[in-house]
């Protein structure tokens, strides 16, 4: 018999990994290329994760999203979820395979004839359970996401967080040790969106679910992916912990998209009125937890004995860490200003704003 995996090298075996993951659709007319919705894509997600895929529209999360939970195949590449991989299985074990992953979509998906308690129910119903198991069940579900009051409710009756929140029940209801949520949020408002941001943590906390969460919402990352990857023309350009890809974006496409989050960066508009009010020359100084604060930069800044405003900036959280970004005019001469902004020191990065 092999040896499991995690004998073998002493690191624990991926929850889910993707190992050179391609899916082309064919051209949609004869003569032209194929579409290659994910291109050579290989991940890691580990038990407990929550794991962001973000990207622009087009950049291949959905199909994705479908390669992982088998509802489509893939061209080429090998997806295992605890060591098996499911491009490989029947058609039957797929289906098997899928009642380990939760869904839950942007648009709830919820039958609109059954009460909420129904709808939590139905997966079970499918499943083949008992009437009076699959009725407690569904109202345990329903008290966790605190919606214990609804059950005999229907879904219009429900706002759209409310409506999410049966969905991510009904996403549960057979206990699967997998959640994949694509653009779960994108249609509710900003407080909505926390809500139901703060119901997800709670199940991967409290059920230790592994959530993957598909978004073009940066905001949705930073506050409850503890893990991301950035894709761009179904490629992943960039994948690490949240809170170093957000400070330290090693692709152009990730410091685009960090850009659209962080508040804390003037935009070019911003940038031609602060010149205008502000002489000498402009810096961007970021720092993070393990570097500087905002006092130490002033100070050295001070003590160099040069001249300078602070004219943009503050401090972000992100996965409620602190992320400083501050934008300063600087007078004085080249070599004066050089020198004091060197001298700012180790765990701040400094970037010259040109005009
Ligand atoms: N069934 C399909 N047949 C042909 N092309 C497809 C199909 N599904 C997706 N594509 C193409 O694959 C590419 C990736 O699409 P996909 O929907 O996965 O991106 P996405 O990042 O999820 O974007 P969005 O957020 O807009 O859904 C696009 O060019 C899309 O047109």
């Amino acid at each position: 018999m092999p040896e499991p995996k995690e004998m073998q090298d002493n690191h624990p075996m991926p929850h889910i990994a993707l190992k050179d993951v391609t899916k082309e659709y064919p051209a949609p007319q004869r003569g032209h290329a194929p579409t290659v919705a994910v291109d050579r894509v290989s991940l890691e997600i580990e038990k407990g994760d929550v794991f962001g895929i973000i990207g622009y529209s087009g950049a291949g999360k959905s199909t994705l999203v479908r390669l992982i939970n088998a509802l489509e195949p893939a061209t080429a590449g090998s997806i295992e979820i605890d060591g098996t991989d499911i491009t490989r299985l029947s058609a039957a074990r797929q289906r098997q395979m899928r009642t380990g992953i939760g869904m839950i979509f942007q648009r709830f998906n919820l039958l609109s004839s059954r009460s909420v308690r129904r709808n939590v129910e139905y997966p079970l119903e499918v499943a083949g359970m008992g009437k009076a198991e699959r009725r407690r069940k569904a109202l345990e579900l329903l008290d966790f996401v605190g919606l214990a009051d609804k059950a005999g409710a229907f879904p219009e009756q429900l706002s759209g967080g409310q409506q999410q929140r049966v969905g991510i029940a009904r996403a549960l209801a057979a206990d699967p040790p997998i959640l994949l949520a694509d653009e779960a949020t994108s249609a509710l408002d900003p407080e909505t969106t926390d809500e139901v941001l703060d119901l997800l943590a709670k199940v991967n906390r409290d059920l230790g679910v592994t959530i993957v969460v598909i978004t073009h919402e940066m905001e949705v990352i930073a506050r409850i992916a503890t893990k991301v990857a950035v894709m761009d023309r179904g490629q992943v350009v960039e994948a690490g912990e949240t809170y170093s890809v957000f400070t330290n974006p090693q692709t152009a496409t990730s410091r685009r998209f960090v850009r659209t989050v962080v508040r804390n960066l003037p935009t070019g508009d911003e940038l031609t009125e602060l010149r205008a009010q502000h002489e000498g020359r402009f810096f961007t100084i970021s720092f993070t937890d393990e570097g500087a604060t905002e006092a130490r930069v002033f100070g050295a800044l001070a003590r160099a004995g040069v001249d300078f405003n602070l004219v943009y900036g503050g401090v972000d959280s992100i996965q409620g860490r602190v992320y400083g970004l501050l934008t300063i005019a600087v007078r004085g001469d080249a070599a004066a200003v050089d020198e004091a902004v060197s001298s700012i020191g180790s765990g701040v990065t400094v970037e010259e704003v040109h005009a």
